[in-house]
């Protein structure tokens, strides 16, 4: 077979009609109600008792006669004996006559001769001697037996999903076996690069996170999932794997090895074992999907980048499992809301990973090759194939995804463990995109982001507020935040005393477009001037100086494990990682702040909790507030 070129795609509609038309019959199995919720009931259920089985009282009080009580009042109380007392579970008969009462408890059974209940609360009791104060009518304060599920009624019907309210009904009827429907779907994740969760990771290896993923997810449609693990790029081991997934299996899912690089090749090993119903749909993420049939089983080939597997689960595997298992697929919550910015697409259909902040629409979008592009989204918007652009300010129709929180402030720039301590302090949910200063600014300008965090440095030693002049930002404050001490990091037996001794040391940088990268350039440059050489000369004996880790933290790490042997970045992390740490220099970090924003509530929150003495005192090492902290600067 030819390595495949995806010139021509199945349209959506037509993959959603392929869809539709695949079904597989389940089995029924049996399973201890402890293990049933999240299955789909496989038959109707009716009750074989009364609900409750006997008269219960609802409440503490006295089994009595109603009519005994149609005089009694508040001045003029009427006397009745007290005979006994019943508590909940007794299994003594009693039986209530003119003139007597007996005691009851909540819960126990209603004593013959006896059709109502005073509550205690009502009552005075001497001895043997009970005063009623006020009147009961008949049946008050007792439930009939079978008035909450009568013998012989429906309870639950066929294809319900068993959620805790079914659990609870089925436990109350005493079943304590439930047949449910067994729809199992296997899943195998292809790729010589993976690496299961919880062992050694290595270099070139990423963990393999479409198994669990995916396996959630046929959780959450009621199928049950059967992990088969990893298996290497080699066309034997793969049919292996496949052949015995099929043989044990309702529905096969593979992930990964269905596009054009050479070591793809699942796709072809579908074709060969059975029929290719389609393989490439206009859909974005998510283009290079198989879905075919072998022996009458469908066997779906996922994307191996996580957010195109799980973006294709849902929308053409889902439903072949709902379908099968005779559910509606679970509702999903949509919201309109605003684009809070623009959106360019074109081309293909595209599932839009968005997040929702107080009713605007940003996107979420971190590539289909990246995990965190659906966790760090509420939803998704469906964006048609032939729309090139989603203006800001129009509206949008957004599938939310189940049990999502929405953020209540967008944070985008770079990262400190200050932004996570006003994160709990405020006691606000954040979203925070940890991007670097640069990206902060952009997603201001853009109007994607509440709040950006930013320390930017230009060739004069100012902070941020150049970037805003540059960048022509007027509907934006600047509120100055801390100072934080930025310098080399390094292992305890690594000998550096200063910039200038890093030289012919292999060094990690941050990314590109991150304040401190920034910071480590402007230092640089001083030190080359000081040395009469140009900058470009001195960056040459840097080894390392292009890399770009992401965060503080994986600096440290890369240090703490001997990658690299120094790394620049906030003295807080290197405490934290226990390095050792030299200051080079003290920078600003500073918040820039949407003006139409001030005066919410959140930001109110935010900007108190930045200017408290509590707050100042909680940083870590090396970071402090100063006497600019918290003010407002408005012109640049
Ligand atoms: N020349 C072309 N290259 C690619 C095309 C194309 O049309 N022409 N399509 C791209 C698109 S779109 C996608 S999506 C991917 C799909 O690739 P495969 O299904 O062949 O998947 P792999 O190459 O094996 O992996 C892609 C990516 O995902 C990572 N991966 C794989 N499995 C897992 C897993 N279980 N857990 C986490 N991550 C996983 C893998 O390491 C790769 O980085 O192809 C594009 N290329
Ligand atoms: O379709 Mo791929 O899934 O765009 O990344």
């Amino acid at each position: 077979m030819e390595r495949k070129e995806f010139r021509e795609l199945t349209s959506v509609e037509d993959a959603r009609d392929l869809v539709e038309s695949i079904k597989v019959q389940p089995q029924i199995t049996v399973l201890p109600i402890e293990e049933a919720a999240g299955r789909i009931i496989a038959e109707d259920m009716l009750s074989g008792l009364d609900v409750p089985a006997f008269n219960r009282s609802v409440k503490d009080g006295y089994a009595v006669r109603a009519k005994d009580t149609y005089q009694a009042s508040e001045p003029e109380p009427i006397e009745l004996k007290v005979t006994g007392s019943i508590p909940a579970g007794c299994e003594d008969s009693f039986f209530v006559d003119d003139g007597e009462a007996v005691e009851i408890s909540t819960g126990a059974p209603i004593p013959d001769g006896a059709d109502a209940v005073v509550m205690v609360e009502s009552t005075k009791q001497t001895g043997d001697s009970l005063l009623i104060y006020q009147p009961v009518h008949i049946n008050e304060n007792i439930m009939r037996a079978g008035t909450d599920i009568m013998k012989g009624e429906r309870i639950l019907r066929k294809n319900t999903r068993i959620g805790s309210r079914e659990i609870g009904v089925l436990a109350s009827i005493g079943m304590d076996k439930v047949p449910v429907k067994e729809l199992v779907v296997g899943i195998i994740s292809t790729g010589s690069e993976l690496i299961r969760p919880g062992e050694e990771l290595g270099t070139s290896k990423i963990y393999d996170a479409n198994s669990y993923a995916i396996s959630a997810g046929i959780e959450e449609c009621g199928a049950t999932p059967r992990i088969y693990g990893i298996v290497r790029d080699d066309e034997k081991l793969m049919e292996e794997a496949l052949d015995r997934a099929i043989a044990e299996c309702d529905i096969v899912l593979t992930s990964g090895s269905t596009s054009a690089g050479a070591g793809d090749i699942m796709y072809m090993i579908i074709e060969e074992k059975g029929e290719t119903l389609t393989h490439g749909i206009a859909i974005k993420p998510g283009k290079p999907v198989v879905i075919g049939m072998i022996n009458n089983v469908p066997t779906i080939g996922l994307p191996g980048n996580p957010t195109s597997a799980l973006s294709i689960f849902n929308e053409f595997v889902a439903p072949i499992i709902y379908n099968s298992l005779g559910v509606k697929p679970s509702f999903k919550t949509k919201v309109t809301a605003i684009m809070g910015t623009g959106i360019r697409s074109g081309g293909r259909e595209e599932l839009f990973p968005v997040g929702v902040v107080r009713g605007k629409v940003y996107p979420a979008d971190k590539t289909s090759g990246a995990i965190t592009t659906l966790s760090d989204a509420d939803g998704i918007i469906e964006i048609r194939a032939h729309t090139e652009y989603i203006e800001p300010g129009s509206e949008v129709e957004v599938t939310m995804f189940g049990n999502v929180t929405s953020p209540d402030l967008m944070l985008v720039g770079g990262q400190c463990p200050g932004v996570d301590l006003l994160e709990e302090m405020t006691g606000l949910n954040f979203r925070t995109l940890n991007m670097g200063s640069s990206a902060g600014f952009t997603a201001m300008s853009g109007g994607v982001a509440d709040i950006a965090c930013v320390n930017m440095v230009d060739a004069d030693g100012n902070y941020n507020s150049s970037v805003l002049k540059r960048m022509n930002l007027e509907d934006v404050v600047l509120v100055k935040g801390y100072r934080r001490e930025q310098g080399l990091i390094f292992s305890p037996d690594t000998h550096v005393y200063g910039l200038e001794d890093t030289i012919n040391l292999h060094i990690i940088n941050r990314n590109r477009g991150s304040g401190t990268r920034a910071l480590l350039d402007r230092e640089i440059g001083l030190l080359a001037e000081g040395k009469g050489i140009s900058k470009t000369e001195m960056i040459k004996s840097l080894k390392g100086y292009n890399s770009g880790s992401k965060s503080h933290r994986s600096v440290c790490d890369a240090v703490k494990n001997g990658r690299v042997d120094v790394g620049f970045g906030i003295k807080a992390a290197a405490e934290e990682a226990g390095l050792e740490f030299i200051p080079l220099a003290e920078e600003e970090f500073d918040f820039v702040i949407r003006k139409d924003l001030l005066e919410i509530e959140e930001i109110q929150k935010f900007l108190a909790v930045l200017r408290s003495e509590d707050f100042s005192k909680r940083l870590p090492p090396g970071i402090s507030t100063y006497e600019m902290t918290g003010s407002i600067i408005s012109s640049f």
